[in-house]
């Protein structure tokens, strides 16, 4: 798992590793711009090369030539129209300072560089300051306004590099013009060569958020960039929110700080050298981190151990709603029996009984009419994971069941999902019985109706950066609960009351948007509960069931209806080698 940071986090390791003695500011900012130029080539091979030679451009792809360093001198010696060109935008702040190496190594590349700066060179902090010097001596540099901008002639790359991790504030005026152009304003398109330095400049590194006091404006103050190239690790803003469709690729680039990211704190090391912080996850699939696990793994030990019954693989209990609305349990069952429970069963109101027997084979059924039914059934100690909600119906009948799940004698392991999280928000009596081992799973809508003051925060504008954000309101809502709170979505975030925090998202090349169909919902709060049925903790079943959800909405690809995902967890397993 990758781990993600907030831009205060990461100015804390940076703060630890030059407070160490071991690395200065400025040898930071060199790495940092030095990665965004590997970045650059990477992405964009047949940019290493001169112009009439190189393949027609075409993004990344084919072999990566080593990027011209050292200037060859036939190179220099090159027409101007023969050269690689660049437009560099500096900011007032260290994301500039990174810009203005960017501009520094290209231009040693053998490119033409052209580099704008926003803000007054004189107040630029230490080490950017330094690194503006080192350029001006080399090219001037313009000061930076929207008509100074559209002037300059077409470049082979745009280097965004206004703002970062640093942006407080709304950005305003003249350069509010300019992020709006180079957002595709007015008909221009920069994106396909665009690099943003950390994050485009405009959006909120934590929160994935353009900063802006209107969020509803057609056009966001932000730029669109082709590639976003980060340091050290991802920053949650990159996963969450508008995050993704700005950032549009991310690089993650080493700037060897990461000895100084500790999670406890060592007695032994000196002055600055512990960093502590709630940790924040990533479940993907990509590599982000060289020396991270590649994969976000099921745990193949509860899928191994206990070869014995059925039983022994766990009994789920899906609570299925009235006449002609059991189509949710039913997938939610089916995705819980595949998932690896190792029996089913539905309970239903007598009078769907037969319309549920109808459609139903290995899943077992039950006649389930009230909550004293349900007390006699929980008596079976064999039935270890429960799942209420989907299809259950917003009447009395709903409500008393749910009452009956949460204040059973000995609460079993349960997932709330859809109608039960209605419910749950219409009586706080019954949200106070929520205990460590529930799960919530509720899309943006159930969150607002279930912590409406925390939705009402995540959904104000974005005035001031660092933004509330996703995470921030699904850690909120765990504490709140007391349980794991799944907040669903592209960018689904999971929280348990411990802090403890992870983005399964659905982005990037783990982009499935055709997970948005009707009932893939009810199939993930059956993936949860059979894991749990399975003897996973709460918040570890949350996790692997919303990946695993992604996987096999990847796996099957667009057509997807949900009743395929259960029927493409086999392939998955055996791609896992479980
Ligand atoms: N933290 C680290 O470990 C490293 C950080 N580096 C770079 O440093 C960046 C962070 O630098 P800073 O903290 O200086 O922050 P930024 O460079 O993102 O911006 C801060 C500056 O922008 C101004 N500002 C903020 N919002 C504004 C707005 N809306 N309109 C106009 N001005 C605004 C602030 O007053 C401040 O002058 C990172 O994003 C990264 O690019 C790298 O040099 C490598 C190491
Ligand atoms: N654009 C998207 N990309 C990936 N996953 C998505 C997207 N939109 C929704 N999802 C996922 O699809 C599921 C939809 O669940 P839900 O909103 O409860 O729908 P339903 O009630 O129809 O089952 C959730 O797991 C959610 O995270
Ligand atoms: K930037």
């Amino acid at each position: 798992m990758t781990e993600l940071l907030t831009a205060a986090q990461m100015r804390a390791i940076e703060q630890a590793a030059i407070e160490s003695g071991e690395v200065t500011g400025l040898e930071l900012m060199e790495r940092a711009g030095q990665g965004v130029v590997d970045a650059i080539f990477a992405e964009w091979p047949e940019l290493a090369m001169p112009k009439h030679s190189a393949p027609a451009a075409g993004g990344a792809g084919g072999s990566t030539p080593s990027p011209l360093r050292g200037s060859p001198p036939e190179y220099l010696e090159r027409d101007d129209n023969e050269m690689r060109r660049a437009v560099v935008l500096c900011g007032p702040g260290n994301n500039g300072g990174d810009g203005f190496v960017v501009a520094r190594l290209l231009r040693d590349a053998g490119w033409q560089v052209e580099v704008f700066l926003y803000g007054d060179a004189e107040k630029l902090p230490p080490d950017a300051k330094v690194n503006h010097e080192r350029w001006v001596k080399i090219a001037p540099v313009t000061a930076l306004t929207e008509q100074a901008f559209r002037k300059v002639a077409f470049a082979d790359m745009y280097v965004d590099a206004l703002f970062g991790t640093g942006l407080t504030r709304p950005v305003a005026g003249d350069l509010a013009g300019l992020l709006r152009h180079l957002g595709g304003y007015g008909g221009d398109d920069y994106r396909p060569r665009m690099v943003a330095v950390d994050v485009p400049s405009g959006l909120c590194a934590d929160s994935g958020r353009v900063v802006t006091p209107n969020p509803r404006a057609r056009v966001p103050t932000a730029t669109l960039a082709r590639l976003t190239v980060t340091f050290d690790s991802p920053k949650c803003g990159h996963f969450v929110g508008d995050g993704p469709h700005h950032c549009g690729r991310i690089v993650v680039k080493d700037i060897g700080v990461r000895q100084f990211r500790e999670h406890k704190p060592n007695p032994h090391t000196g002055r600055g050298h512990v960093v502590r912080f709630p940790r924040t996850s990533l479940i993907g699939k990509r590599r982000m981190v060289p020396d991270e696990r590649p994969f976000f793994s099921v745990d193949i030990r509860y899928f191994t151990k206990n070869q014995g019954h059925k039983y022994a693989h766990g009994h789920a209990f899906i609570l299925s709603g009235g006449v002609g609305k059991g189509g949710a349990a039913r997938l939610a069952a089916r995705g819980a029996l595949r998932v690896g429970a190792g029996a089913v069963t539905l309970g239903s109101p007598p009078a769907a009984l037969i319309e549920n027997a109808a459609q139903l084979n290995a899943i077992m059924l039950q006649s389930l009419k009230d909550p004293d039914a349900l007390r006699v059934l929980l008596q079976d100690t064999r039935i270890n994971a429960l799942c209420i909600g989907p299809g259950l119906g917003l009447n009395d009948r709903g409500a008393a069941l749910v009452a009956g799940v949460l204040g059973g004698e000995e609460p079993r392991p349960t997932v709330l999902d859809a109608d039960a999280l209605t419910l749950l928000a219409q009586d706080r009596a019954l949200f106070d019985e929520l205990h460590a081992n529930c799960v919530l799973t509720p899309h943006a809508g159930e969150f607002a109706r279930l912590f409406p003051e925390i939705a009402e925060k995540l959904n104000a504008p974005a005035t001031t950066g660092p933004a509330y954000s996703k995470v921030d309101a699904t850690r909120e809502a765990a504490k709140r609960a007391g349980c794991v709170v799944l907040f669903k979505g592209p960018d689904t975030v999971i929280a348990d009351p411990s802090g403890r925090c992870s983005i399964n998202a659905s982005v990037y090349e783990r982009s499935a948007p055709w997970l948005a169909t009707a009932g893939s919902g009810d199939v993930l709060a059956g993936f949860i509960t059979g894991l749990l049925a399975r003897g996973f903790g709460a918040m570890q079943a949350a996790e692997t069931g919303a990946w695993l959800h992604t996987e096999c909405a990847l796996s099957f690809g667009p057509g997807l209806i949900a009743e395929d995902l259960p029927e493409e967890l086999p392939k998955l397993f055996r791609e896992l080698g479980i």
